[in-house]
């Protein structure tokens, strides 16, 4: 998946990271560090969706590579002719949905046996969005070494919990002696959650031993529903597993291949929420030039058959008023009284990508 792989040992020259270093972040050099600006970048060659479809929906028209496909689908499902396999449904889920979605990735998905980055260091943590909301601090607990040798040799040393949400620092914690981090920093630094069947990053494949829980019932319809444009005929999608990703400025997704699961004919189902992001599609080797289009807040990408053989990423977010395209979600989560979800939305992204394993 996002591993390291040769390719990258030359990456400052392929197309695909050329591609990356167009739109990244970088902040103009200014000796003002507090009003640190974003490098201009040209967007003009960024497919806008958006716009083919206002533009589809006046008069009928289509720009020179793209398609409509022929599908029941409510909305129209776009593909494009150099890339089979791929599949792009603007505007597929509406606000309510974008914000049950966003409640759901914050507060409910990073939650045990979930996995997200931070297992790696703190074990499971039960409540992250809670604990944040009510300026929580994760606290190491202090327990004698006998006692933690002892219980690490019966059980997995990853499930000893060693850290727990506290109110207030332990007075008794001075200096090193006791280690802490607020909720509020590890909801910022939250980069990912696995849902269902567990990814194992360490050997990029999925582990089925690793305790889980079945997707979301509400999840799988919806996936279902979504991946329908991009099955072979007669056949039902299995949603099996999923990942969150969170973005906040600055962060990227590198250019990967999502080739873990069986059966590539499935596609992956893949739904954008909150601030404006640049996709990359690239071809199936890094040497081809990739195709950059704008993924919006309720945006849905299908990659099945030869496109879940093509290299993608996501090397921007927008976060700025302007760009980030997020009007409708604020005002929806400000008249819901969703203070904490509104202001993580305002500064972050989220994708969910739903996948058939077997
Ligand atoms: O964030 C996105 O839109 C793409 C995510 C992705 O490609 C992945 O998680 O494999
Ligand atoms: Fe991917």
């Amino acid at each position: 998946m996002y591993g390291s792989d040769k390719a990258v040992d030359d990456s400052e020259r392929t197309a695909f990271r050329k591609a990356e270093k167009k739109y990244k972040l970088y902040y103009d050099n200014t000796n003002n560090k507090r009003k640190k600006k974003p490098r201009a970048v040209d967007l003009s060659e960024v497919i806008d969706f958006k716009c083919i479809l206002e533009s589809y929906n006046q008069n009928n028209e289509l720009p020179a590579g793209v398609f409509k496909l022929t599908s029941s689908f409510g909305t129209p499902v776009f593909g494009l002719d150099s890339r089979p396999g791929f599949y792009f449904i603007p505007g597929a889920l509406s606000v309510e949905e974008q914000c049950q979605w966003i409640r759901e990735s914050l507060a409910s998905f990073p939650h045990p046996p979930n996995r997200t980055n931070h297992n790696a260091i703190y074990g499971p943590l039960e409540n992250l969005f809670a604990a944040a909301k009510e300026e929580r601090v994760l606290v190491e607990i202090e327990q004698p070494r006998d006692i933690v040798s002892e219980i690490d040799s019966v059980h997995d040393a990853q499930i000893t919990p060693r850290w727990k949400f506290s109110g207030e620092l332990d007075k008794s914690c001075r200096g090193d002696a006791c280690k802490s981090v607020s909720a509020s920093v590890l909801l910022r630094k939250l980069r990912w959650c696995t849902l269902g069947l567990q990814f194992d990053w360490s050997k990029r494949s999925y582990n089925v031993s690793l305790p889980h829980i079945k997707i979301p019932e509400a999840l799988c319809c919806l996936a279902k529903r979504l991946a329908k444009p991009a099955m072979p005929p007669g056949q039902d999608f299995q949603p099996e597993a999923a990942i969150v990703n969170y973005f906040a400025l600055g962060d990227m997704l590198g250019g990967h291949l999502d080739d873990m699961e069986k059966d590539w004919s499935k596609p992956i189902v893949s739904i954008s929420l909150g601030c404006k992001a640049i996709f990359l599609l690239g071809g199936k080797s890094r040497e081809d030039p990739p195709l950059a289009m704008f993924l919006r807040s309720g945006d849905v990408v299908l990659m099945a058959g030869e496109a879940r053989e093509c290299f993608h990423g996501v090397p921007r977010i927008f976060t700025d008023t302007e760009s980030a395209e997020i009007v409708d979600l604020e005002s929806q989560f400000s008249r819901e009284d969703s203070f904490p979800f509104l202001d993580y939305v305002r500064s972050s992204r989220i994708n969910i990508n739903i996948r058939q394993v077997f």
